[in-house]
């Protein structure tokens, strides 16, 4: 398949810019901005309750009721934002699609898997049914369902969660999307199922030149599917790079204690000087994490680029750490600033 999928060779296929949800008057994700680029697999990784999860339903045009977006979704040059819903419902699962943690949630019990999957081909591609049974019989041998004439005929709850997955996959994948969404697609998994999905869903979307967004908190399943990663923490993207350079020498708290704590990769001592968090104080509890920073009449930046670190252990007052993010190549302590 051309390396030109979705535009021009060096455009990206979905080009995030400046994204914010809200539940009301609440800021839950705060002007995350990012590209990802056909045959691209992009790894997002933050903490429970970083925004993962709402930037990629915000992207999908699948927020839940009394929440709001803001910012651009370009989808191969077009703004999701500001189309149509009915333009939306006509990508989603042809240009863009999602695979979720649990598919129990996303398919739907009341149809046999194979007419499900069909179905998709039906919509999209305008295929007959005849012909669309075909297809979904190809499609799950492709996911590993043997013997689909037998299985096809199940509903979603006559199947085990590895088969719903790779039932989800195969729907996600039939039209060959420009873009895959994955919001923990193997976490619900055991450990032998999960390397096999991994496997396949790096086969399929390689076959496809599609872009894939893997959400994860698993730091050695996105160190072994990512070519680049996303931080999120407190719904900002915080830190950005290659797998390599960010694992290697991690500049964020969360990243850097992600990667202490795990066993997939071992962590460079000589991290950046720049890495260090900036300015570091308290604040007067408020039960609330801080959304701006903390420390405006000290800190230079005191922009949206600021981010701050939680405490682990509260007493009394909040101790936070205001860390802005530095250039990738920066190791010159020069370049801290407030420290
Ligand atoms: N419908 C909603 N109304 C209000 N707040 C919400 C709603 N949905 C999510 N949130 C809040 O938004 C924040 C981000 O949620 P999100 O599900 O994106 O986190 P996440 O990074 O995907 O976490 P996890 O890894 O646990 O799935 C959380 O604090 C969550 O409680």
């Amino acid at each position: 398949m051309s390396s030109t999928r979705g535009g021009s060779a060096d455009m990206p296929v979905l080009s995030v810019r400046d994204l914010s949800v809200r539940a009301g008057d609440l800021p839950l994700v705060h002007g995350v901005s990012f590209d990802l680029s056909a045959g691209e697999r992009v790894g997002l990784i933050g903490e429970s309750g970083s925004g993962k999860s709402l930037t990629a339903l915000a992207v999908m045009g699948l927020l839940g009721k009394g929440l709001t977006a803001q910012g651009q979704v370009l989808f191969e040059g077009q703004d999701l934002m500001s189309t149509t819903e009915k333009r939306r419902c006509q990508l989603r699962g042809n240009g863009l699609s999602m695979v979720f943690q649990e598919p129990m949630t996303a398919l739907n019990p009341t149809m046999r898997v194979g007419r499900q999957i069909g179905e998709v081909l039906r919509v999209h591609r305008n295929l007959g049914k005849r012909a669309a049974r075909e297809q979904a019989r190809g499609l799950m041998e492709r996911v590993d369902i043997p013997d689909p004439v037998h299985y096809e005929r199940h509903y979603p709850h006559q199947l085990s969660g590895g088969q719903r997955q790779r039932i989800m996959l195969a729907m996600a994948t039939a039209c060959e999307p420009s873009v895959i969404l994955a919001d923990e697609p193997t976490t619900a998994l055991d450990v032998t199922v999960q390397s096999r999905m991994l496997e396949l869903m790096r086969k399929l979307v390689a076959e496809q030149n599609s872009a894939l967004l893997l959400i994860t908190h698993d730091l050695a399943v996105v160190s072994e599917m990512s070519d680049r990663i996303l931080t999120m923490y407190g719904g900002h993207i915080v830190e950005s790079g290659s797998t390599k350079s960010l694992l290697d020498h991690p500049r964020h708290p969360y990243t850097s204690a992600l990667v202490a704590t795990s066993n997939a990769v071992t962590v460079d001592s000589k991290a950046p000087a720049g890495a260090l968090p900036m300015i570091e104080g308290s604040v007067p509890a408020t039960g609330q994490f801080p959304t701006g920073c903390p420390f405006r009449d000290r800190c230079p930046r005191a922009d949206e680029k600021c981010a701050v670190m939680p405490p682990l252990e509260p007493l009394g007052d909040q101790v936070v750490a205001c860390w802005h993010p530095v250039p990738e190549n920066a190791g010159d302590p020069a370049s801290r600033v407030g420290a």
